[in-house]
């Protein structure tokens, strides 16, 4: 079956999303799964919680059962292809960046394209959002966590943007023992500091400023295995070029290799933005 005839048809969104089973039912867009799950949800009050979270919100259950399973087979397919990175004291692990995954799995490149879910994500951090540039190797990514000691350090997700730069996370896999751990407020003067910790099982979902949310993940154990997905947008895709070089320096050492970072650049310019 083609792409084309395996998409829902408008009348698809208005399905119970517990209605099993799935097989005999058309595959639906990632969009139209989004846009059943999002209306079932109560946004005001998660927008509060979003706000009064200093910017922050976790939901240990978001995506639709049939995008996650969609999600947990491309991960698997993707291990081919992951970059795996090793910082002393800061960071080690694996990533599958955006361009892997546009030739490998335009089912994510779709759901991060999904109007529902932009919409959302609007809704919950009350700016106009807009995606990143396709120069962007992080605008989606799998980040693995395999081997034994897997981890990130504390940090902020800096925006090197002339904007805002929201990550929103999804869990994939977690088979693991890692935890997201954060505290809330480290940036703002008038509120204590509030800790948290969090796993993010498949089809959960973390939100959050990147340049508010002090963050790490702790390391894994041996034979664990952990995946998630993050998206990133920004309100405003501008950005200094020496700020794009150190952006692009940090991807490339941290996350997805040089050759991934640079391969636009280095083939012709004709992407160079
Ligand atoms: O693996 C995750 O869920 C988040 C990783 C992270 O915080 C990062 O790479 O900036
Ligand atoms: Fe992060």
């Amino acid at each position: 079956m083609t792409d084309q005839a395996m998409r829902a048809s408008a009348s698809d969104v208005t399905l119970p999303g517990t209605s099993q089973p799935h097989a005999a039912r058309a595959a639906s867009t990632p969009d139209a799964d989004v846009a059943r799950e999002t209306a079932a949800l109560d946004n005001a009050a998660l927008r509060e919680d979003f706000v009064r979270q200093g910017a922050f919100l976790y939901l240990d259950k978001f995506l639709a059962p049939d995008a996650t399973a969609q999600l947990i087979r491309l991960a698997r397919e993707l291990q081919p292809h992951i970059n795996r990175n090793y910082l002393p004291g800061h960071k080690q692990g694996g990533s599958v960046s955006r361009h892997t995954i546009d030739e490998h799995a335009p089912f994510i490149a779709e759901l991060y394209r999904s109007k529902a879910l932009i919409g959302w994500l609007e809704q919950m951090t009350g700016d106009r959002l807009q995606v990143c540039p396709a120069t962007d190797p992080h605008a989606y990514a799998l980040y693995y966590y395999t081997r034994e000691g897997d981890h990130i350090g504390w940090h902020y997700d800096t925006s090197y943007y002339d904007g805002r730069r929201y990550t929103m996370l999804l869990g994939v896999i977690d088979e693991s023992s890692c935890r997201l751990d954060y505290e809330l407020h480290t940036r703002d003067k008038d509120r204590a500091d509030e800790p948290g910790s969090v796993a993010i099982p498949p089809g959960g979902l973390v939100l959050f400023d990147g340049d508010k949310l002090r963050h790490r993940i702790t390391p894994a154990r041996a034979n664990e295995f952990r995946v998630s997905l993050t998206f990133e947008y920004v309100t405003d895709p501008g950005m200094r070029p020496w700020l794009r070089l150190i952006s692009n320096m940090k991807d490339a050492v941290a996350y997805f290799g040089f050759r991934q970072v640079f391969r636009r650049l280095l083939s012709g310019g004709k992407n160079r933005a």
